[in-house]
């Protein structure tokens, strides 16, 4: 079956500007994957790509199992949340999501519900425009939503959304992947991000840098684990010797823990050591972050040099 987005060598150039270039991917269904890279990177160009807003200048997309350039009934089965959703303010959200239903030609009935859903029930009936911030980006959600579509694509969503809107937000993109749908988010949160992404797609300088679930590529990176301990009162001179003379370096935290990176290779046999260690009264063990991989594989914006190449 086919994959809901597939590239290969996808390419757009603006004149002499490759914005995207070349880049061979796909992204299954009942996934949620962040589109990850620093400003400028490419992540916008292929959002508009995949919309069918842009034709490539090279190789091969495939959206839904159709190329997507000037394909308009496809677009009903995309959902899209752009970065900073704009809404005609006189209209209230009702009123603004019955207008979208019908040009989406989606079922009438699922305004009332979407507005439940994106916890704006309450302020269905007011006018958009006296809406904050973080409303507007909850109705922006609910017209991505409208439709049912099979893939969704999310620019920047938590954007002006307060913690408990985002965990909201959260939420229904993680049912939007139990439903089997797609789920493409671009964001530059990565820490946030982290918890509720399969895999990522990393784009420098509109090369695809990584692809894959956040297993294989955290395997792929080897990446040390963080350890953190807590020595018995009075102990951490005693315990830092003990480590160095075991050629493990620790380094001192203002928290009064040491903090150890650990290789994975040994990474149990250490552990075991540690927790049989009874200058030791507490233990955590951190895995990398996404943030750690994303700077592991050089993921940040390009140098002044590589700018003037
Ligand atoms: N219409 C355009 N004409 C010329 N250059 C463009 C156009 N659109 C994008 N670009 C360039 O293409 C490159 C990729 O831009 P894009 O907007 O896709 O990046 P992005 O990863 O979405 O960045 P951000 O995180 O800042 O939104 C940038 O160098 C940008 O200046």
């Amino acid at each position: 079956m086919n994959h809901p987005i597939e590239c290969h060598a996808l390419a757009k150039h603006y004149g002499e500007l490759a914005a995207l270039d070349g880049i061979s991917a796909v992204v299954p269904r009942g996934q949620v994957i962040g589109l990850l890279g620093h400003n400028g990177a490419g992540k916008s160009t292929l959002i508009k790509l995949i919309l069918g807003l842009i034709a490539p200048s090279g190789g091969r997309l495939q959206v839904l199992g159709q190329s997507p350039w000037r394909a308009h009934a496809l677009r009903r089965r995309i959902g899209y949340l752009p970065e900073s959703a704009t809404f005609y303010g006189n209209l209230s959200g009702r009123e603004l999501l019955d207008y979208l239903a019908r040009l989406k030609q989606a079922p009438r009935a699922q305004v009332a519900t979407l507005l439940e859903r994106v916890g704006l029930a309450h302020a269905a009936d007011r006018r958009v425009g006296t809406y904050s911030k973080g409303m507007r980006q909850r109705l922006g959600l609910a017209q991505a939503l409208l439709g049912s579509p099979e893939l969704v694509l999310l620019d920047e969503p938590t954007t002006g959304l307060d913690p408990q809107a985002t965990r909201e937000l959260y939420r229904i993109v993680g049912e939007l992947r139990a439903d089997g749908r797609c789920v493409l988010v671009s964001s530059h949160l990565l820490a946030e991000l982290e918890p509720h992404i399969d895999g990522a797609l990393i784009l420098r300088q509109g090369k695809l840098l990584a692809a894959g679930s956040l297993h294989a590529l955290g395997e792929q990176a080897a990446l040390p684990a963080q350890v953190l301990l807590r020595p018995r009162e009075l102990a951490m001179g005693e315990l830092l010797a003990r480590l160095e003379a075991g050629g493990v370096s620790a380094r001192p935290r203002p928290d009064g823990r040491l903090e150890l990176q650990v290789p994975r290779a040994g990474k149990l046999r250490m552990l075991r050591e540690l927790l049989a260690d009874p200058a030791i009264v507490d233990l955590d063990v951190r895995e990398p972050t996404l943030a750690q991989l994303y700077d592991w594989l050089g993921a940040g914006p390009p140098s002044t040099a590589e700018v003037a190449a």
